[in-house]
Protein backbone atom coordinates (compact mmCIF):
# COMPACT_ATOMS: atom_id res chain seq x y z
CA UNK A 1 0.00 0.00 0.00
CA UNK A 2 0.87 3.57 -0.68
CA UNK A 3 -0.08 6.46 0.73
CA UNK A 4 1.05 9.74 -1.05
CA UNK A 5 0.17 13.16 0.41
CA UNK A 6 -3.07 12.90 2.40
CA UNK A 7 -5.44 15.26 3.67
CA UNK A 8 -8.05 15.40 5.36
CA UNK A 9 -10.35 17.00 7.32
CA UNK A 10 -12.63 15.55 9.94
CA UNK A 11 -15.33 18.69 11.10
CA UNK A 12 -13.82 21.84 11.63
CA UNK A 13 -10.22 19.99 11.86
CA UNK A 14 -7.73 19.30 9.42
CA UNK A 15 -7.19 16.03 11.15
CA UNK A 16 -4.10 15.13 8.23
CA UNK A 17 -2.38 17.05 6.72
CA UNK A 18 0.11 15.60 3.98
CA UNK A 19 0.43 12.12 4.78
CA UNK A 20 2.96 9.85 3.24
CA UNK A 21 2.64 6.20 3.94
CA UNK A 22 4.56 3.00 2.17
CA UNK A 23 3.77 -0.47 3.64
CA UNK A 24 5.10 -3.17 1.08
CA UNK A 25 4.63 -6.71 1.38
CA UNK A 26 5.87 -8.60 4.51
CA UNK A 27 6.15 -5.66 6.57
CA UNK A 28 4.33 -5.16 10.09
CA UNK A 29 3.75 -1.38 10.37
CA UNK A 30 3.12 0.47 13.70
CA UNK A 31 0.91 3.95 14.10
CA UNK A 32 1.18 5.03 17.25
CA UNK A 33 -0.03 9.16 17.95
CA UNK A 34 -2.12 10.91 20.78
CA UNK A 35 -5.82 10.36 21.13
CA UNK A 36 -7.16 12.10 18.14
CA UNK A 37 -4.01 12.27 16.66
CA UNK A 38 -5.98 10.85 13.37
CA UNK A 39 -4.70 7.25 13.32
CA UNK A 40 -8.60 5.55 12.88
CA UNK A 41 -9.00 8.50 10.06
CA UNK A 42 -5.68 7.22 8.34
CA UNK A 43 -6.79 3.94 8.33
CA UNK A 44 -10.50 5.26 7.18
CA UNK A 45 -8.76 6.52 4.52
CA UNK A 46 -6.02 3.77 3.29
CA UNK A 47 -9.62 1.00 3.22
CA UNK A 48 -11.53 3.50 0.96
CA UNK A 49 -14.09 4.22 3.71
CA UNK A 50 -13.35 8.10 3.77
CA UNK A 51 -12.02 9.74 0.10
CA UNK A 52 -9.36 11.90 1.19
CA UNK A 53 -9.40 15.84 0.25
CA UNK A 54 -5.97 15.53 -1.39
CA UNK A 55 -3.32 13.43 -2.23
CA UNK A 56 -3.58 9.16 -3.17
CA UNK A 57 -4.02 5.67 -1.88
CA UNK A 58 -2.73 2.71 -4.06
CA UNK A 59 -3.99 -0.29 -2.76
CA UNK A 60 -2.75 -4.22 -4.23
CA UNK A 61 -4.79 -7.10 -3.63
CA UNK A 62 -7.52 -8.28 -0.88
CA UNK A 63 -7.88 -5.96 2.27
CA UNK A 64 -8.91 -6.86 5.92
CA UNK A 65 -10.29 -3.93 7.91
CA UNK A 66 -10.40 -4.71 11.79
CA UNK A 67 -12.23 -1.18 12.49
CA UNK A 68 -11.55 0.07 16.79
CA UNK A 69 -15.95 -0.26 16.95
CA UNK A 70 -17.05 -3.26 16.17
CA UNK A 71 -18.84 -4.20 13.32
CA UNK A 72 -21.31 -7.20 14.52
CA UNK A 73 -24.76 -7.40 15.23
CA UNK A 74 -25.85 -8.53 18.45
CA UNK A 75 -28.96 -10.46 17.39
CA UNK A 76 -26.95 -12.76 15.46
CA UNK A 77 -24.75 -15.26 17.06
CA UNK A 78 -20.98 -16.16 15.67
CA UNK A 79 -21.57 -18.63 13.63
CA UNK A 80 -24.46 -16.54 11.39
CA UNK A 81 -21.97 -13.90 11.46
CA UNK A 82 -19.51 -16.23 10.28
CA UNK A 83 -21.96 -17.65 7.34
CA UNK A 84 -23.01 -13.94 6.47
CA UNK A 85 -18.91 -12.71 6.26
CA UNK A 86 -18.46 -16.12 4.04
CA UNK A 87 -21.23 -15.12 0.99
CA UNK A 88 -19.37 -11.34 1.77
CA UNK A 89 -15.91 -12.91 0.60
CA UNK A 90 -17.18 -15.54 -1.43
CA UNK A 91 -15.55 -18.26 0.02
CA UNK A 92 -15.86 -22.00 -0.57
CA UNK A 93 -15.26 -23.03 3.21
CA UNK A 94 -14.89 -21.87 6.58
CA UNK A 95 -11.67 -23.66 7.52
CA UNK A 96 -10.06 -20.47 7.77
CA UNK A 97 -12.71 -19.07 10.15
CA UNK A 98 -12.48 -22.21 12.24
CA UNK A 99 -8.46 -21.98 12.28
CA UNK A 100 -8.53 -18.38 13.49
CA UNK A 101 -11.29 -19.41 16.42
CA UNK A 102 -9.08 -21.61 17.34
CA UNK A 103 -5.83 -19.23 17.57
CA UNK A 104 -8.02 -16.50 19.09
CA UNK A 105 -9.22 -19.34 21.69
CA UNK A 106 -13.32 -18.58 21.10
CA UNK A 107 -14.20 -21.67 19.24
CA UNK A 108 -16.28 -22.30 22.27
CA UNK A 109 -18.65 -19.44 21.38
CA UNK A 110 -19.80 -20.18 18.37
CA UNK A 111 -23.29 -20.74 18.93
CA UNK A 112 -23.83 -18.12 21.24
CA UNK A 113 -24.97 -14.37 20.05
CA UNK A 114 -22.89 -11.13 19.61
CA UNK A 115 -24.57 -9.21 22.15
CA UNK A 116 -23.91 -11.94 24.82
CA UNK A 117 -20.11 -11.78 24.61
CA UNK A 118 -17.74 -10.39 26.74
CA UNK A 119 -16.16 -7.17 25.37
CA UNK A 120 -12.69 -8.90 24.32
CA UNK A 121 -15.09 -12.01 22.86
CA UNK A 122 -16.33 -9.56 20.70
CA UNK A 123 -12.94 -8.03 19.44
CA UNK A 124 -12.06 -12.01 18.79
CA UNK A 125 -15.13 -11.86 16.37
CA UNK A 126 -14.35 -8.65 15.22
CA UNK A 127 -10.59 -9.47 14.10
CA UNK A 128 -11.45 -12.85 12.80
CA UNK A 129 -13.73 -11.22 10.08
CA UNK A 130 -11.40 -9.17 9.27
CA UNK A 131 -9.22 -11.60 8.42
CA UNK A 132 -10.95 -14.87 7.45
CA UNK A 133 -10.73 -14.47 3.45
CA UNK A 134 -6.67 -13.92 3.90
CA UNK A 135 -6.40 -10.59 2.80
CA UNK A 136 -3.19 -9.18 1.18
CA UNK A 137 -3.20 -6.22 3.08
CA UNK A 138 -4.32 -6.09 6.79
CA UNK A 139 -5.43 -2.52 8.14
CA UNK A 140 -6.11 -3.35 12.28
CA UNK A 141 -7.28 -0.52 14.40
CA UNK A 142 -6.40 -1.23 17.89
CA UNK A 143 -6.70 -4.91 17.13
CA UNK A 144 -6.37 -6.55 20.74
CA UNK A 145 -8.00 -3.95 23.24
CA UNK A 146 -10.25 -6.41 25.98
CA UNK A 147 -7.54 -9.23 24.91
CA UNK A 148 -6.16 -11.39 27.91
CA UNK A 149 -2.35 -11.97 27.80
CA UNK A 150 -2.60 -15.26 26.34
CA UNK A 151 -4.78 -13.75 23.73
CA UNK A 152 -2.81 -10.94 23.19
CA UNK A 153 0.56 -13.00 22.63
CA UNK A 154 -1.17 -15.29 20.14
CA UNK A 155 -2.46 -12.20 18.59
CA UNK A 156 1.15 -11.05 18.20
CA UNK A 157 2.01 -14.86 16.53
CA UNK A 158 -0.70 -14.76 14.32
CA UNK A 159 0.40 -10.99 12.69
CA UNK A 160 4.20 -12.61 12.65
CA UNK A 161 2.70 -15.70 10.62
CA UNK A 162 1.12 -13.37 8.33
CA UNK A 163 4.03 -10.86 8.36
CA UNK A 164 6.39 -13.60 7.23
CA UNK A 165 3.99 -14.99 4.86
CA UNK A 166 3.89 -11.91 2.94
CA UNK A 167 0.83 -10.05 3.99
CA UNK A 168 1.21 -5.80 4.60
CA UNK A 169 -0.07 -5.42 7.82
CA UNK A 170 -0.86 -1.63 9.39
CA UNK A 171 -1.59 -2.12 13.14
CA UNK A 172 -3.14 1.44 14.99
CA UNK A 173 -1.57 1.15 18.53
CA UNK A 174 -1.59 3.20 22.06
CA UNK A 175 1.03 0.68 23.78
CA UNK A 176 4.40 1.63 23.03
CA UNK A 177 5.57 -1.55 24.88
CA UNK A 178 4.73 -3.48 22.29
CA UNK A 179 7.05 -2.08 19.42
CA UNK A 180 8.97 -4.78 19.52
CA UNK A 181 6.55 -6.41 17.29
CA UNK A 182 7.04 -4.25 14.40
CA UNK A 183 9.02 -3.64 11.37
CA UNK A 184 9.05 0.34 12.00
CA UNK A 185 6.68 2.31 13.86
CA UNK A 186 5.20 6.42 12.63
CA UNK A 187 4.25 8.47 15.06
CA UNK A 188 1.20 10.56 13.64
CA UNK A 189 1.43 13.83 14.64
CA UNK A 190 -0.31 17.25 13.98
CA UNK A 191 -1.25 15.73 10.83
CA UNK A 192 1.75 13.98 9.59
CA UNK A 193 3.47 11.02 10.01
CA UNK A 194 7.12 11.27 11.11
CA UNK A 195 9.87 9.70 9.64
CA UNK A 196 9.45 5.81 10.26
CA UNK A 197 11.41 4.30 12.81
CA UNK A 198 13.10 1.44 12.57
CA UNK A 199 11.71 -1.13 15.62
CA UNK A 200 13.59 -4.53 14.57
N1 LIG B 1 -17.19 11.68 12.27
C1 LIG B 1 -16.46 12.71 12.72
N2 LIG B 1 -16.89 13.99 12.63
C2 LIG B 1 -16.16 15.02 13.06
N3 LIG B 1 -14.94 14.88 13.63
C3 LIG B 1 -14.46 13.64 13.77
C4 LIG B 1 -15.18 12.48 13.32
N4 LIG B 1 -14.43 11.40 13.59
C5 LIG B 1 -13.30 11.83 14.16
N5 LIG B 1 -13.33 13.19 14.28
C6 LIG B 1 -12.26 14.02 14.83
O1 LIG B 1 -11.08 13.78 14.10
C7 LIG B 1 -9.94 13.80 14.96
C8 LIG B 1 -9.17 12.51 14.79
O2 LIG B 1 -9.96 11.43 15.27
P1 LIG B 1 -9.47 9.92 15.13
O3 LIG B 1 -10.54 9.05 15.67
O4 LIG B 1 -9.00 9.69 13.74
O5 LIG B 1 -8.19 9.92 16.09
P2 LIG B 1 -7.40 8.69 16.75
O6 LIG B 1 -5.95 9.03 16.70
O7 LIG B 1 -7.80 7.43 16.10
O8 LIG B 1 -7.93 8.75 18.24
P3 LIG B 1 -8.00 7.60 19.40
O9 LIG B 1 -6.58 7.29 19.77
O10 LIG B 1 -8.71 8.29 20.50
O11 LIG B 1 -8.74 6.44 18.83
C9 LIG B 1 -10.48 14.03 16.37
O12 LIG B 1 -10.35 15.40 16.67
C10 LIG B 1 -11.93 13.64 16.26
O13 LIG B 1 -12.71 14.37 17.17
Amino acid sequence: MRIEGVWKSRGRSQVLRGVDLTVPAGALVGVVGENGAGKSTLLGVAVGELAPDRGTVLRAGSVGYCPQRAVVNDTLTVEQHLRLFQVAYRLPTLTRAQELMDTLAFADCLHRRAGALSGGTRQKLNLLLALMHDPDLLLLDEPYQGFDWDTHQRFWDLAARLRDAGRSIVVVSHLLHVREHFDAVVHLHEGRLDAGEQAR
